[in-house]
């Protein structure tokens, strides 16, 4: 992804929060009675932050992803994104959403892939070629505009799927556990790149993950969650340079908050992938 050397651009402590959670909750009635997915959450992310959720299978992670994304409705408690419910930010197309999958049409090329949410919202023609160009250009996928999604690896695919998440520009990125699927010398690639690209736009970055590693490498707060009722269970801090390297994962500041991570997921009774 692009070089552009990162502008000064420190999380705005004092800002409104774009995400604002209050004692929130979600039950799915099922067939075999009430699943508590979440259980009295109570967060606030700021502008410019890149907050993790980590935690193990059933934890609710995606399923606050989707509460943010009004893709699933709180049964209790309140949420704001952008100050508005999750209803009015998904109309003001507030954020961009990258699933696990790159989930590419694979008749349309990696241009048209991109410029589709575009189409959508009924930009110009023009407008549209400069904005699949520039997003295109910020993951590192310039030259393949006309390529298929079967012509491009995996990482390639994530990254086009990124440039699509960003293709109208939306402050707020909601990534569900992207790169999970990937092997991890590529994984550590995109990690980077990810980074790089959050320094140079400044967006704020809601990531799902089960890697320890990959959460302390990227964030600069990670909820640990555990399960049955989903719940937070530790939020810690990561004050690294924004310009971090993957060198970083040999220092001891690292170990600490990758071990305070760990013992986080244990107390919670939850066990470690
Ligand atoms: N649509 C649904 N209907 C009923 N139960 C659901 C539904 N979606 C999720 N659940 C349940 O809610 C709980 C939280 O699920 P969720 O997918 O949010 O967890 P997660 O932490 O993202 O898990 P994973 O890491 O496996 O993706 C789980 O017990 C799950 O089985």
């Amino acid at each position: 992804m692009t070089t552009t050397p990162p502008q000064a651009r420190p999380e705005a402590s004092g800002r409104a929060p774009v995400i604002s959670a209050r004692d929130l909750s979600l039950t799915y009635e099922t067939a075999d009675g009430p699943v508590h997915a979440l259980s009295h959450i109570d967060l606030d992310i700021r502008p410019g932050e890149f907050v993790s959720l980590i935690g193990p299978s059933g934890c609710g992670k995606t399923t606050l992803l989707r509460v943010i994304a009004d893709l699933e409705t709180a049964t209790g408690g309140e949420i704001t994104v952008n100050g508005v419910s999750p209803h009015d930010a998904r109309l003001k197309r507030s954020y961009g959403y990258v699933f696990q999958a790159p989930a590419l049409y694979p008749w349309r090329t990696i241009a048209r892939n991109v410029a589709l949410p575009l189409e959508i919202m009924g930009f110009s023609k023009a407008e549209r070629e400069e904005r699949v160009g520039r997003n295109l250009d910020l993951v590192n996928l310039k030259g393949f505009e006309r390529k298929f999604p079967w012509q491009l690896s995996g990482g390639m695919q994530q990254r086009a799927s990124i440039a699509r998440a960003l293709s109208f520009d939306p402050d707020l990125l909601l990534m569900d556990e992207p790169f999970g699927a990937l092997d991890e010398i590529v994984r550590d690639k995109l990690n980077e790149q990810l980074l790089r690209l959050w320094d140079v736009t400044g967006k704020t970055v809601v990531f799902v993950t089960h890697s320890i590693p990959e959460a302390v490498f990227l964030s600069t707060r990670i909820v640990v969650m555990s399960p049955r009722p989903g719940r937070i269970h530790d939020i810690i801090p990561c004050d690294f340079p924004r310009d971090r390297t993957l060198e970083i994962r040999e220092t001891q500041g690292f170990i600490d908050i990758a071990n305070r991570v760990r013992h986080g997921l244990r107390e919670g009774h939850s066990y470690v992938d």
